[in-house]
């Protein structure tokens, strides 16, 4: 018999995901159906997005074969039926306070660090690139974690190192880019960019460097439909574009400069959505979301 969600301790609660203590050795890592976009959480919820993602999770962590804080299958018996296939069970790390990004393309707040001296995190970059201008080999380009609402920083390896020594920044680093790149590599093949990510780890009592929270999903990477890529412009998100363009487009009422919170998503848009995630997930994994566990019964 399952437990239900509120027999377990919430102990953390982010923009579209949370945790709950499972006991002393264990974690429930949650992924809701929530969507932000221009920082902002939307009223709107895009259905089976959390299982989408947490879909995409399992089969990079399965795919790429990183020691990582996975503690059980997606039907483990410790998920409350509630959030059966947007939930996991996981181990509880001590997590290292790094973002680990690796950006395989310039854009983003990479783009605009770039433009100011020609680097991005203190790593020099050829001149004459542009927004979309792909980085090969990728780089290395570590985060503070900011506060809820906050964004991140963006520092240099350096910065890194003197937080937490020089061995296990280099490990992070090292491991950031191995598994972004064979990541990016699989979604290639199958016409998506994964244009860059971000990583999160944590320790185990006795010092083992696990990979940790969400990986390679829509959520903690750019997206990009390899069809459309088009250096020299920003590149329209593969899962996201639908929302933004609908937001920004003549029907919302409104715009990026309203003071005002995005309104609700008509239901075309939100349907579209969903399946712009169903999409990206069989695409990558060549599997069927329709055998993935916490489907409508
Ligand atoms: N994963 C993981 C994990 C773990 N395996 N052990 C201990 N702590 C964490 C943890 C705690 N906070 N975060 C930041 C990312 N959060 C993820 C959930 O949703 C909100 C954001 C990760």
């Amino acid at each position: 018999m399952r437990l239900e969600l509120s027999e377990y301790t919430p102990i953390y609660s982010g923009k579209v995901r949370e945790l709950y203590a499972v006991d002393d050795e264990h974690l429930l890592l949650v992924a809701s159906d929530r969507i932000s976009a221009y920082d902002y959480i939307l009223d709107s919820q895009i259905p089976d997005k959390g299982r989408v993602l947490t879909a995409m999770s399992v089969f990079f962590f399965d795919a790429l074969g990183v020691p990582n804080h996975l503690a059980g299958p997606a039907d483990d018996p410790r998920i409350p039926e509630s959030v059966l296939g947007r939930a996991l069970i996981t181990r509880r790390l001590d997590m290292v306070q790094v973002e680990c990004v690796a950006r395989g393309y310039l854009t983003g707040s990479g783009v605009k660090e770039y433009r100011t001296n020609g680097q991005v995190c203190g790593v020099p970059l050829p001149a004459g690139l542009v927004d979309g201008s792909r980085i090969d080999p990728p780089i290395f380009t570590p985060a503070t974690k900011a506060a809820v609402g906050d964004h991140d920083e963006n520092v240099s390896f350096d910065r890194v190192a003197a937080d937490v020594g020089v061995e296990l920044a280099s490990k992070l680093r090292d491991l950031t880019l191995d598994v972004y790149g064979r990541g990016a590599d699989i979604a290639r093949e199958r016409g998506i960019i994964l244009a860059d990510t971000k990583f999160e780890f944590g320790l185990t009592p006795d010092g083992e460097l696990l990979l940790a929270d969400e990986v390679l999903t829509p959520d903690s990477s750019r997206y990009w439909d390899a069809a459309l890529y088009e250096p020299g412009r920003a590149q329209p998100s593969f899962d996201k574009q639908i929302v933004r363009d609908w937001l920004t487009g003549p029907d919302s009422g409104w715009s990026t400069d309203s003071d005002t919170p995005p309104p609700a998503l008509p239901d075309d848009v939100v349907e579209r959505t969903r399946a712009r995630y169903i999409e990206a997930y069989e695409r990558i994994s060549g599997l069927k979301f329709s055998d993935w566990p916490g489907g409508a019964a």
